[in-house]
Formats: C-alpha cells, structure tokens, sequence
C-alpha cells in the first residue's frame, strides 16, 4: 500500500474558520481514574491548544489507589486505530505510552514506520506507581528494541532507565550518573532522552536532557521546587503528552521540554483528592501563564 507520508498531510484542506489545529495522537492505554493514559494525554492535549486523537493498546480498571485490572487490545486493532488516524486526519507528533505486549510493539512500530511518523515521543512505560505491571512479559523490552529507535524524544524515569540499562535504581541517585546514564540511553536510537527526575531524591526533581546530535555532550537541566507530597498520578504521562503537544506545535525538543515540565509543575501544584489514595493532577489547571 502507497502510504502519504505525515508531512504530505500537514497542509490537508482546512475549512471554516481559517487552518485547523496542530493534531497530536496518543498510543497508550486507557485509564478509568482519568488521570494517565489515553485520558490524562487527551486532557493534556486539549489544555495545550492542540487536537487530540488516540489509539488504545489496552483498558485498565484503575483509580486513585493503583491497577485492579488490564486487558491488552489485540494488536490488529491497535494497528487499525493508527491506520484509521494517520490515513485519513494525520498526526504532526505522536506518542507512546503504555504498550502491553510485544506484539502490540511490533504492531505500532510498523505502522508508525509506514507513515513515517517523525515526530514520535516514547515513555517506555514498565509499572504504575503502585507496581502493576502494565507492561507484560517481554513488552518493555520489545518497546525498548522496536520504538526507541523511531523517537525523536524518549521519556523514561529513573527506574526505567536503570531496567534499560542493566543497573540498579540507587546507582542513579547522583546528578552526574543520571546524566550518565541519559547519555547511554542515546544507544537505544532516539535522538534526544530525557531522563525524569521525579524518583530521584533530589530536591529540584532535576530532569536531564541529552541529544545524540553532539553525543549528550551537553545536557540541559531542567529544575523546579520539588512539590511536597507523594505527587499526584499522572506525571509522566503528562510531561510526555505536553511534549507531543508542543512538538506537534513546531517546537523543538528542548523547548516542548521546558513547556512541559512548566505544565506538569503548574498541573501539580494544583492537584486535588478524589479518591482515598494517590492526589489526581489537574490538568486543566496546568496551562502557564505565559
Ligand atoms: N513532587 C514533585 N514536584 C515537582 N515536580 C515533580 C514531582 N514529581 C515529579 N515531578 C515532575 O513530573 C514529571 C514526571 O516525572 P516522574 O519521574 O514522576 O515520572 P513518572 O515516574 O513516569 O510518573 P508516574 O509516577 O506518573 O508514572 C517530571 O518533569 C518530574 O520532574
Ligand atoms: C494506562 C496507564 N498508562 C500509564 C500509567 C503510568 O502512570 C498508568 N497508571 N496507566
């Protein structure tokens, strides 16, 4: 099948009000709390001034105390959902969250190769904060293998980043071995890596940016208070999404990752409860003010 590339599509025709919108598509799982996942990226994309479209790789049973429940999608319908936004709407970034089997990861990766999706932001997403796996068995590591070499941005946390890489959580606790570590990461294919900082104990919640253009020779910082609290559920899909909505806004890497760590510390500072456990993030309370 001849298949437009993405950027064919950019200029597709736009009616009434003048151009549509920069359109941004979610591949992730869905979350029935509405904090993560396919509907905390929505929400993100919607705050961000961008259109939203999704692809659902599987459906949690979920809530403010952890995963009860998850289904993966059959890999075929994964594949349809992408087919049928890429084919028809188009996507300027796109992004990828929670991916359940390594057939799922086969399945996205060939379709976002067929369009030549560029714009690609991989969150090599392992566990939730309360330890459900939402990767299965082999599914992290076939994410690792098939998707981090078409992003042009990878997302991973600190204890994603030590399962990537072979080596134990606490041997990243120090500044300087986790911008080591992001630099290392640049092997598994994407062209920049930002490294999260929100496990690590540091006070500034330093996130790290690297990009293979000069090899992570240097690495951009991005610091803010850390929030007291155990944090609220949602942040990093949240900074992934904010990241795709910029991307798909012309912006590049290190811009779209200032504006989503300003997004996700405003979406935090105005977290609320709602259930008995974790605080849920008010994405609609995130938007800077500038
Ligand atoms: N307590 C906090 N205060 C301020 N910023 C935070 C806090 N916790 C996390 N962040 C920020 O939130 C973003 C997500 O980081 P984090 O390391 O928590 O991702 P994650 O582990 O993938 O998230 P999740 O727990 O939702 O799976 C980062 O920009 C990080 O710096
Ligand atoms: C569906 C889904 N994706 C990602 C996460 C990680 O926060 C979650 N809890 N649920």
């Amino acid at each position: 099948m001849n298949e437009p590339a993405m950027a064919d599509r950019t200029g597709a025709e736009r009616m009434g009000s003048g151009s549509g919108p920069a359109r941004a598509l979610t591949i992730a799982g869905s979350d029935s709390g509405g904090g993560a996942g396919i509907q905390g990226d929505l929400k993100t994309f919607q705050e961000l001034g961008v259109y939203g479209m999704s692809a659902v790789t599987a459906v949690t049973a979920q809530n403010s105390l952890g995963v009860q429940q998850a289904e993966p999608m059959p890999p075929r319908l994964i594949a349809a959902q992408l087919d049928s936004v890429l084919a028809d709407l188009g996507a300027d970034a796109a992004k990828t969250g929670m991916v359940p089997t390594p057939a799922a990861a086969e399945a996205i990766a060939g379709v976002l190769r067929r369009f030549g999706v560029r714009r690609l932001v991989v969150d090599p997403v392992r566990l939730s904060k309360d330890g459900f796996a939402l990767a299965g068995p082999g599914a992290f590591e076939a994410t690792a293998k098939l998707l981090l070499p078409l992003a042009e941005l990878a997302t991973p946390n600190v204890p994603e980043a030590a399962a990537l890489l072979g080596v134990r959580e606490g041997e990243l606790a120090e500044i300087g071995a986790r911008v080591e570590a992001a630099r290392s990461l640049l092997a598994w294919g994407p062209h920049y890596v930002l490294l999260k900082g929100g496990h690590a104990q540091d006070d500034a919640c330093t996130d790290i940016l690297v990009g293979a253009a000069d090899g992570g020779a240097e690495p951009m910082l991005l610091r803010g208070p850390r929030l007291p609290g155990p944090g609220a559920h949602g942040t990093g899909c949240a900074f992934a999404a904010a990241a795709c909505a910029a991307m798909a806004l012309g912006r590049d890497v290190p811009a779209a990752c200032r504006s989503a760590k300003a997004f996700v510390a405003a979406a935090l500072a105005a977290s609320f409860r709602l259930g008995a456990g974790t605080a849920s993030l008010n994405h609609a309370c995130g938007k800077p003010k500038k």
